[in-house]
């Protein structure tokens, strides 16, 4: 997709992408919402500030990075060490894999990293450990805004409201909710409903799609393995979204279909 005009804009937006429950998804939609604000050519930083689990760097196929937000948060790295490029050239910090790393890094310093990326960024994410520990609430109070990535059940949203609560003390303000794993089942609860218990808009609903979970054993995000498959395209409407523009839904590939199921009939991947 060629890079859109997108709207000025001065300040860039530091988002906590934020859940009180663990496994709702928001690394997966952290590296894939990076991924496709790059693609629409805003300059976009994500930063791996879950420096316990350091899933980011997974998921876009960093994980031997030789530096790491582990070194600069111990103060033994400059952040420019520290800075990756993957797909579209969106730019990664990823953090390290050794307890050794996180022993020693301090979280404190993120704030640091922070002020020193806002310069020259137009969106830098910040992927936090899920729940309410020091390093979440780290990340919330150096960033801007967040946005709560929810699964469409009960637990995962009253956890996401403590999240909020949290949130509004420390003065970041909520943008809105990203429902991710959505399947439509009866028992769940529905885009209205979660904005009637969260009280902050659903930004997007991402379905629950096996191509994430492919992209994802490939280290590629979803957006760039399999741009046209329905999570993408939730994905690529949360940027556009984010930037201020109308998201085009693309116009069917019969080619690609055509191609889909020959590559079926031959029993190819
Ligand atoms: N929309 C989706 N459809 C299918 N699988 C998904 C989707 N979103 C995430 N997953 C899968 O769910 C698993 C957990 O996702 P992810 O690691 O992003 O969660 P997380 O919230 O960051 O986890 P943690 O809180 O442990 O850091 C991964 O295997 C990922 O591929």
């Amino acid at each position: 997709m060629a890079e859109a005009e997108l709207p000025e804009s001065e300040a860039c937006r530091v988002v906590c992408m934020a859940s009180g429950k663990g496994g709702t998804g928001k690394t997966t939609v952290t590296a894939n919402l990076g991924t496709a604000l790059a693609e629409l050519g805003a300059e976009t930083y994500i930063l791996d500030a879950d420096i316990a689990m350091a899933n980011l760097g997974l998921i876009l196929r960093m994980e031997d990075a030789p530096v790491t937000l582990h070194d600069v948060l111990a103060g033994e790295a400059d952040i420019e060490e520290a800075i990756y490029e993957g797909p579209h050239g969106v730019k990664v910090i990823p953090a390290g894999i050794s307890l050794e790393g996180i022993r020693k890094a301090n979280p404190d310093r993120l704030r640091d990293v922070v002020e020193h990326i806002i310069d020259r960024a137009d969106f830098l994410l910040i992927d936090a450990p899920a729940g309410l520990g020091r390093d979440a609430i780290t990340a919330l109070s150096a960033s801007t805004e967040s946005l709560l990535v929810v699964n469409p059940e009960i637990a995962s949203i009253t956890d996401a409201l403590k999240v909020k609560a949290v949130a509004e003390r420390v003065d970041t303000q909520i943008t809105g909710a990203v429902v991710n794993r959505v399947t439509k089942d009866k028992t769940e609860l529905t885009k209205e409903e979660v904005e009637k218990i969260l009280e902050t808009p659903v930004m997007v609903e991402v379905p629950e799609d096996p191509e994430v979970r492919r992209a994802a054993a490939f280290g590629e995000p979803v957006v760039v393995r399999s741009p046209k498959s329905a999570a993408a395209q939730a994905f690529k409407k949360l940027a556009a979204e984010l930037v201020g523009i109308e998201y085009e839904v693309p116009v069917p590939d019969k080619e690609g279909v055509l191609s889909k199921v020959i590559k079926g009939l031959f029993g190819r991947r």
